[in-house]
């Protein structure tokens, strides 16, 4: 039996080891996530997978592929023996894992099954393959986990972002700004790191060097603060332009935008 469980915790990245009962009460509450051989605790209140909308998949109306199917397999399907073969295939705890580690919850597998159900049903022509597949799982030539492949390929044409959870994973990831902005880091630079408790004079200092300089370039996320070092410079006799990067960059403002005064 398995006793303990990896367990990743989305806002504490860290792996804790935590005990079978523990992982028992995730999983009768559905915060489980699994990826490969990891297992995930999701919080319902930010399951992620909520904000994914899916892709209406139209059921296909006759493309001549269902006179292929039935000439391969010898007949139409029954939709009643269809309902029975799509009801089993979903309370198959070998196909829930199997789509868990292909990036669907449970959330996602719920709707997936929903579509893929009506997708069959209300289909005038199945594609071949799934027509060829379904046709043998009634026959008894077929298991029926063998509509997995179908059924994930419905699945991802609905979440395409399936197919590119790595690159999702990858640009998502925070862990390490040390690691961020590699052409910039590989300049040469020297950066004075300015540390000291409230209202010490950090920012006093840091614009007296400013002002002392031959140039310089003043950013701060805020309007007014760069207005107040603008008009302080011009004060002190220096020639800048305050400009407002939304401005500049004259397209959409940037997300995290920053107000920037310089003079040279
Ligand atoms: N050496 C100094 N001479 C004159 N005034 C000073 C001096 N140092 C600090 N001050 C004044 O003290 C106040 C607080 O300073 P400042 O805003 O630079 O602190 P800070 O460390 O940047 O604060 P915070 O951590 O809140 O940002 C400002 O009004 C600043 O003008």
């Amino acid at each position: 039996m398995l006793k303990l469980n990896r367990i990743l915790l989305p806002n504490f990245p860290v792996y804790q080891n935590v005990s079978y009962s523990m992982y028992k009460h995730f999983a009768k509450h559905k915060l489980l996530l699994r990826n490969s051989n990891k297992v995930f605790v999701r919080n319902k209140k930010t399951n992620v997978t909520n904000l994914f909308v899916p892709v209406h998949i139209k059921p296909n109306a006759d493309s001549g592929e269902g006179n292929v199917g039935q000439e391969l397999t010898g007949g139409s399907i029954d939709k009643s023996e269809m309902v029975k073969v799509l009801n089993k295939f979903f309370q198959r705890q070998e196909i829930k894992v199997a789509a868990m580690d292909h990036g669907l919850d449970s959330y996602l597998q719920h709707q997936a099954y929903i579509s893929f159900r009506r997708f069959c049903l209300e289909a005038q022509s199945l594609p071949v393959d799934l027509h060829v597949v379904m046709s043998d799982v009634i026959q008894g030539a077929g298991h029926v986990d063998d509509l997995f492949p179908q059924y994930l390929r419905h699945a991802k044409k609905m979440f395409p972002h399936l197919d590119c959870m790595d690159d999702l994973k990858k640009i998502s990831d925070l862990r390490n700004p040390a690691e961020w902005y590699p052409n910039a880091r590989s300049i040469s630079r020297r950066i004075i790191f300015h540390a000291g408790p409230t209202n010490s004079g950090k920012t006093y200092h840091a614009l007296e060097r400013f002002l002392a300089a031959d140039s310089g370039v003043y950013c701060g996320p805020l309007k007014m603060l760069a207005t107040e070092v603008f008009k302080k410079s011009n004060d002190r006799s220096r020639q800048g332009q305050l400009f407002w990067t939304y401005e500049y960059y004259q397209q959409r403002p940037p997300e995290h935008d920053i107000n920037s005064f310089w003079y040279k």
